[in-house]
C-alpha cells in the first residue's frame, strides 16, 4: 500500500465528493436492508392468518400491501442513492485519474532527451494510459465496493444477530471461503489479461509496422509471408484469449454454486431450528435467504478488490519510479538571462553514456553575434551532437561551452530554448495544418508573418498550389509533403521565431542546389544580428559561412572560410573538388 500513498493528496484534494459519496452508500444499505425484514413479517402474517391469529382477511390486505409499498418505496430510494453514490465515488475516481494523467505527461515533458533513449515509447505510453486506468480501478470502484461490502455486513450482521444468531453463523461459514476462492480466480484472471494484453500490442505493433512500412512490403512483394507471420501471432493471441475466457466462465458459475450451498444451509439448519422452536417464525428463514442472496456478492468482491488493489499497487509503482525521476538537465538560475547570440567551446568533450562513444573531443571554436558558421564533417563525426550541445538537450562532458561569455549552465534555461531556432535532420511536422506547423514556432504569429517566414523558406509557392493552402493538413489525416518540402516548411517555422540562434541540422539536404542558394540568400538578409549554424554535407551551404569547421571523428580537422580551405590541401577542398566535377557533369 505504500506506494498507494501518492494518490492521498488527489483523496484529500477530492475529500468533500468522497465523503459524501461514503455517507449515501451507507444509506443506502441501510434502505436496502429494510426488505428482508419486510418480507419475513409478510410471511408470517400469511402464517399468522393460516393459524387464526389473524381472523380478518382485510387486517391481512392492510398489512400485506403497506409492506409491499414499503419494499417498493425502500428500492427505489436505495436504487436512487446507489445512483448517486456510483456519480460521486466513481466520478472522484475518474478526476483522479485526470490528474494523475496530467501529472505523468508533465512529467514527461520535463524529463531530458536521456530518458527518452533509456526508456521505449510503448512503456512511457503503457503508464500514462493501462497503468493509469489500474490506479483508477483502486481509487473508485475498490473503495466504492469496500465500503459497500463493510456496511452490507455491519447492518446485515448486526439485523441477523438480532433474530437468530445461530443461524446467523451458519449462514456466514461459507462467505470467507467464497472470498478466497473469487481471489484466487481473480489472480488467475489477472494473470491470464496480462498475457492477453501483451498479444494484443504485440499484434498491434506487427500491424502498425506494416502500415507503415507498406510501401516496403508491396515493393518486395512479401505480403504472403507478412500475412503468414500475421496469422500465426493472431493465432496465438486467440488462444491466449481462450484460455482467459475459460477461467472468467468460472466465476459465476462458482458464485451460484455458493448462493446454492447458504442457501441450502439456511434452509437445511433454519428449518430444523423452526421445528424445535430455536427461531419463532418460518419467516426468518425467507428473511435469512435474502440476507445471503444479498451478502454473496459483496463478499465476492473482497477478493476481486483485493486483487485490484495489487494490481494499482504495482501499476501505482511503474508510475512513480517515473515521477521521481529527475530531468538530466536541470535550470539551474532562474533569474532571466537573454541571449545576444556569440558562442564559444573550450576544448569540449562529449561522450554518450548509453553507448560509451566519444562523439566531440577537445572541440574548440568561437562565434561572434550575427556570424555564420558551418559545420562540414563525415557522418557520425559530431556536427549535430555539436547543435545539441548548444541547445543544451545534453551537458558537456568536460571543457566549456559559453554563451555570451558565460558557461551555458548558468544561462536560464527557459530563456536559452526561448532564443534557438532550431531545423533537426529529420524534419518533423505534426498532424496539422501547414499554417499551424509553421506557428509552431510563434504561436501568436499573424497571418503575414507566416507567409513570410514560407517564403523565405521557399516554399511558399508549394503551399499555395494545395487546394486548402496553408490550412492543409498534414500527416495521417491528410496530405504527406515531399522530403524537401517538409524541410523547407520545417525551416519555415524556426525563422518565423526570430531567434537570435538558428541551428539547421543538414536540412537542405532534400532540396536542390538552386532552392538551396535562395534560401541561404534570403536567410543572409533576414538574419543579420541572428547566429547562424549551418551543419551540412554540402560545400553548398558553406561557402558563404563567415566561418566553417571540418570534423573527423569528433575533432576539428579544419577551420577557415572557404577561400582560405579550397586553397589548402584537404577534406574541405576535396569535397570541393568534387562536388564541383560531380555539378559539371
Ligand atoms: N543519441 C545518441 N546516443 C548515443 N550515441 C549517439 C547518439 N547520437 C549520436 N551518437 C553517436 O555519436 C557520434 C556522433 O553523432 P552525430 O549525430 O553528432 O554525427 P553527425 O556528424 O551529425 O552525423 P550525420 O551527418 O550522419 O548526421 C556517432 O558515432 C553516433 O553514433
Amino acid at each position: 500500500m505504500k506506494e498507494l500513498q501518492h494518490l492521498n493528496k488527489y483523496f484529500y484534494k477530492y475529500r468533500k465528493q468522497l465523503t459524501i459519496g461514503i455517507i449515501i452508500t451507507i444509506i443506502a444499505r441501510i434502505f436496502l436492508l429494510f426488505t428482508p425484514r419486510l418480507i419475513r413479517e409478510s410471511i408470517d402474517a400469511v402464517v399468522d392468518y393460516e393459524e387464526g391469529i389473524i381472523t380478518e382477511k382485510s387486517v391481512l390486505k392492510a398489512e400485506l400491501l403497506e409492506n409491499i409499498l414499503l419494499i417498493i418505496g425502500a428500492a427505489i430510494i436505495a436504487g436512487i442513492l446507489t445512483f448517486l453514490m456510483r456519480q460521486t465515488i466513481i466520478n472522484v475516481s475518474r478526476y483522479i485519474e485526470f490528474d494523475l494523467k496530467n501529472e505523468v505527461y508533465q512529467q514527461y515533458q520535463r524529463l531530458s532527451l536521456n530518458f527518452y533513449k533509456s526508456n521505449r515509447t510503448g512503456d512511457l505510453m503503457n503508464r500514462i494510459s493501462e497503468d493509469v486506468g489500474k490506479t483508477r480501478m483502486y481509487a473508485g470502484p475498490a473503495i466504492m465496493y469496500s465500503i459497500n461490502t463493510l456496511t452490507l455486513f455491519i447492518i446485515a450482521l448486526v439485523y441477523m444477530f438480532n433474530v437468530a444468531p445461530t443461524l446467523t453463523m451458519y449462514t456466514i461459514i461459507p462467505l470467507p471461503i467464497l472470498s478466497v476462492i473469487i481471489y484466487r480466480l481473480s489472480r488467475a484472471i489477472h494473470k491470464r489479461s496480462t498475457i492477453v494484453q501483451e498479444y494484443l500490442s504485440k499484434l498491434s505493433t506487427f500491424t502498425q509496422e506494416s502500415f507503415s512500412g507498406i510501401s516496403v512490403i508491396k515493393a518486395y512483394g512479401i505480403e504472403n509471408p507478412t500475412n503468414a507471420s500475421f496469422s500465426v501471432l493472431s493465432n496465438e493471441s486467440k488462444q491466449k484469449q481462450i484460455d482467459l475466457t475459460k477461467v472468467q466462465a468460472l466465476f459465476f458459475p462458482l458464485m451460484l454454486l455458493l448462493i446454492g450451498i447458504s442457501n441450502l444451509t439456511v434452509i437445511y439448519i433454519g428449518g430444523k431450528q423452526y421445528m424445535s422452536g430455536e427461531i419463532a417464525s418460518i419467516g426468518i428463514i425467507a428473511e435469512f435467504i435474502i440476507y445471503v442472496n444479498l451478502l454473496t456478492w459483496p463478499v465476492a468482491t473482497v477478493g476481486w478488490v483485493t486483487s485490484i488493489v495489487k494490481q494499482a499497487e504495482a501499476s501505482q509503482k511503474r508510475i512513480n519510479e517515473f515521477l521521481s525521476e529527475e530531468p538530466a538537465i536541470q535550470n539551474l538560475n532562474e533569474n532571466p538571462t537573454p541571449v545576444k547570440g556569440s558562442i564559444e567551446f573550450k576544448n569540449v568533450k562529449f561522450v554518450y553514456d548509453d553507448t560509451n562513444i566519444t562523439a566531440l573531443n577537445n572541440v574548440s571554436f568561437s562565434v561572434n553575434q550575427g556570424e555564420t558558421l558551418a559545420i562540414i564533417g563525415k557522418t557520425g563525426s559530431g556536427k549535430s551532437t555539436i547543435l545539441d550541445l548548444i541547445g543544451r538537450l545534453y551537458d558537456t562532458t568536460s571543457g566549456e561551452l559559453l554563451i555570451d561569455g558565460r558557461p551555458i549552465k548558468e544561462m536560464n534555461l527557459v530563456d536559452l530554448r526561448k532564443s534557438i531556432g532550431y531545423v533537426p535532420q529529420d524534419a518533423f511536422l505534426f498532424s496539422d495544418s501547414i499554417k499551424n506547423n509553421i506557428k509552431f514556432g510563434k504561436q501568436k504569429a499573424s497571418e503575414d508573418e507566416v507567409i513570410t517566414a514560407a517564403k523565405n523558406a521557399a516554399v511558399h509557392d508549394n503551399i499555395v498550389d494545395f487546394a486548402k493552402g496553408y490550412e492543409t493538413i498534414l500527416g495521417e489525416r491528410g496530405i504527406t509533403l515531399s522530403g524537401g518540402q517538409k524541410q523547407r516548411v520545417s525551416i519555415a517555422r524556426a525563422i518565423i521565431k526570430q531567434p537570435q540562434l538558428l541551428l539547421f541540422d543538414d536540412c537542405l539536404s532534400a532540396v536542390d542546389t538552386e532552392t538551396e542558394e535562395q534560401i541561404l540568400n534570403n536567410l543572409y538578409a533576414i538574419s543579420q544580428n541572428t547566429t547562424t549554424i549551418i551543419v551540412s554535407h554540402r560545400v553548398s551551404s558553406a561557402k558563404n559561412a563567415d566561418k566553417i569547421i571540418v570534423l573527423d571523428e569528433g575533432k576539428i580537422i579544419q577551420q577557415g572560410t572557404h577561400d582560405s580551405l579550397i586553397n589548402i590541401d584537404g577534406y574541405y577542398k576535396e569535397l570541393y573538388n568534387k562536388q564541383l566535377s560531380e555539378k559539371e557533369i
